[in-house]
């Protein structure tokens, strides 16, 4: 006969073997169904969320949450009050339904004249799902002159309701619940203090003139939260980055005559534009935060790219060959943005994502036109949006067709131009990359074959300041010394891999003149801008040859010998040296180099490539931090930046010695 795995008879799987579970079971078997279990937080919010919902339905100005010394938790709200008279067909408390009760609500009746029309709760399960996984749970309603208390443990009443008469003179309306959260239930009882802050602040942004209190009885700390300002004044609080235009805020709701829409359907919206940082997007329903976004994000996204759009259109802004996507307009957009939906469809109870499809036409028919007429009263503003639309439209156009490192057999081919070194110890060896043809071939004979390698460098190295990275490889000098150099194009940010770095020292050599420092500065720009790590790890080298060669006679004991020098001020200090070991005036002559091609091979070893003798210069981001660095960069190399240049150069001529 067959048995199951564990040994039993399938005659085991009868009648009693269904289990139905009541009440509030099925949230205690399964709570991660019902909630968020890594923290308590989101039963608190379950809590909250119902004090929100009676100030959004128009009761109350006032939500206080209290954290007790205890590690209960209190929220207090100056709504309606929980009714707490007997239901008329369950014949128990409202307010006790409510709490054990899942599916009993008063948010199921939307528009038609029920008690509440936009809710963030709807589903009657919220705190239900509270109070089953709390080890306490008390509550307090306040309403028509009379106060209401009951408690329960694990979802159960032990305190049953108890109705007292309030005082003459004693006012009072609202709920008040505490709960206790039981650790059992969740990864860690202690409530993430950052999100749950970020969540009071964002109920009080979104219902202007509604105070949001938070006390802390362990810290004895209190925070308020009150925004007349709403939307704007969070998003500027919160924005990373510069706004290119001004904040663009609107709202829009449905009026009653409306075809698709119930009436108060809508959206509240603030977007800002910034070209860097990242961006701040948050967006609610109801009130509820969907971290996940959903239907009303899609909404907002599709009315800002079709404004966009024919803003661009109607001026005709689109470059040939342009094409231009949502994201383009979207990628750089920050926002909140706060729907209005009757009856949304969530996914699931934790209500992360909108699913109501009504909602993508719902925000986007607010949003376009609202932004189409305020892009064409501020046409300025239009064009610098279209711009930084077109911008990353072009952007990613052009990485699509990314330049790829040309391989042969699977490893990149070595460029044909290296004239490679013989030792394979990669952290003693050195490539020098050279301008020229001419030095190159000096640098090959002069060189020391063992651990020094030569890359010559055609022409004027690119000014690859502004250029995107998948785009470098289109230059081939600059294709060449990364695959010579075996490292690829990194940002600041990144953990490039420098294991296959071919050599422990990259030195540039260029000629001692204004040419050969403009390549010194095109290829420090390069390796800054692209292959910092390897400055910050020590790998680059200016390499200085000298500039003058001054062949002294014999004086004293020394005999005639050759002195080179990098530049006009060690010529001056040197000829001066001279003078003083009391060598005739004009008995030297002085020769200067008009270039590295000039030099014999002995000469540039000596001067330049023996490691003994030669002058050879680490860089390093010195005091400056990178930031710092790259400003003076831009400044220095940027396009557009010619005023910034002059007035760099008119302050600091001295300091960068660059000609540019
Ligand atoms: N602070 C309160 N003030 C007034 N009524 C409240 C309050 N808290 C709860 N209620 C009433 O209790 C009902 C049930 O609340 P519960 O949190 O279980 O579900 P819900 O908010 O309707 O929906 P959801 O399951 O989506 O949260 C609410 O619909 C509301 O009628």
């Amino acid at each position: 006969m067959a048995t199951n795995q564990a040994g039993k008879l399938p005659s085991d799987y009868s009648e009693g073997s269904i289990r139905v579970l009541k009440g509030l079971e099925p949230v205690k078997q399964r709570p991660g169904m019902y909630t968020r279990t890594d923290n308590p937080l989101h039963v608190i919010q379950e809590v909250l969320d119902n004090a929100a919902d009676e100030a959004l339905a128009g009761h109350g100005k006032k939500i206080k949450v209290t954290l007790h010394a205890d590690s209960s938790v209190s929220v207090e709200d100056d709504g309606r009050g929980i009714p707490f008279g007997l239901h008329p067909e369950e014949k128990a408390p409202v307010v006790e339904l409510v709490y054990t009760r899942l599916h009993a609500g008063g948010k199921f009746d939307k528009g038609s004249g029920g008690a509440y029309s936009f809710s963030g709760g709807l589903h009657g399960v919220g705190v239900s799902v509270t109070n089953a996984l709390s080890k306490r749970l008390e509550v307090v309603t306040h309403r028509e002159g009379s106060a209401a208390r009951l408690a329960f443990s694990g979802g159960d009443v032990i305190e049953p309701l108890e109705v007292r008469k309030l005082e003459a003179g004693e006012r009072k309306q609202g709920t008040t619940v505490r709960a206790w959260p039981d650790a059992k239930y969740f990864e860690t009882a202690a409530l993430p203090m950052g999100e749950l802050t970020h969540l009071l602040r964002s109920k009080a942004v979104l219902m202007p003139g509604v105070s949001v209190t938070l006390v802390n009885e362990k810290t004895r700390e209190t925070q308020q939260w009150l925004y007349k300002g709403g939307l704007s004044d969070y998003l500027v609080q919160t924005l990373n980055g510069d706004p290119v235009i001004p904040l663009f805020e609107g709202s829009g709701h449905a009026d009653k005559n409306a075809d698709n829409f119930a009436e108060g359907e809508g959206a509240d919206w603030c977007v800002a534009f910034t070209e860097d940082g990242q961006p701040v997007r948050e967006s609610y329903v109801n009130l509820i935060p969907t971290s996940a976004g959903g239907t009303h994000e899609s909404g907002l996204r599709d009315g800002l790219f079709n404004a966009v759009k024919s803003f661009i259109e109607l001026h005709s802004l689109l470059p040939k060959g342009v094409k231009l996507l949502p994201e383009d307009v979207f990628a750089r957009a920050s926002y909140v943005l706060s729907a209005k939906v009757l009856d949304p469809q969530f996914q699931g109870q934790i209500k992360e994502r909108l699913n109501s499809r009504d909602a993508v036409r719902l925000v986007s028919s607010f949003v376009r036109p609202a932004l189409e007429l305020w892009l064409n009263q501020h046409v300025d503003y239009g064009k610098k949006l279209a711009e930084l639309a077109i911008k990353a439209a072009q952007t990613r156009q052009r990485a699509g067709q990314k330049v790829e490192k040309r391989k042969g057999s699977g490893v990149a081919v070595l460029p044909g131009k290296l004239t490679d070194c013989e030792s394979k110890d990669t952290s003693h060896n050195e490539v020098f990359l050279v301008e020229g043809d001419s030095a190159g071939g000096s640098a090959k004979m002069g060189r020391d074959k063992e651990s020094q390698a030569i890359l010559p460098l055609r022409g004027k190295v690119l000014n690859t300041w502004e250029v995107e990275r998948d785009r470098l490889f289109a230059n081939n000098e600059i294709h060449d010394i990364s695959v010579a150099i075996g490292v690829d194009p990194h940002g600041p940010n990144d953990t490039p891999d420098l294991s296959g770095l071919r050599y422990g020292k990259v030195c540039i050599l260029s000629d001692a003149d204004v040419d050969g420092s403009h390549i010194q500065v095109l290829l420090l720009t390069l390796f800054f801008r692209h292959f910092p790590k390897l400055i910050e790890a020590g790998h680059v080298f200016v390499a200085r040859p000298p500039l003058f060669r001054i062949d002294a006679p014999a004086r004293g004991k020394k005999p005639a010998s050759k002195v080179y020098v990098l530049d006009e001020g060690e010529l001056a200090a040197t000829l001066d040296k001279l003078r003083k070991e009391g060598v005739r005036e004009g008995s030297w002559s002085i020769s200067r180099f008009k270039g590295l091609g000039e030099m014999s091979a002995g000469q540039l070893w000596e001067t330049t490539l023996n490691p003994d003798t030669r002058r050879l210069l680490p860089v390093q981001l010195g005091s400056l931090d990178f930031g710092q660095t790259e400003n003076l960069i831009t400044k220095l190399m940027g396009k557009g930046e010619a005023a910034a240049r002059r007035e760099l150069m008119e302050l600091h001529g001295d300091a960068v010695d660059v000609d540019i």
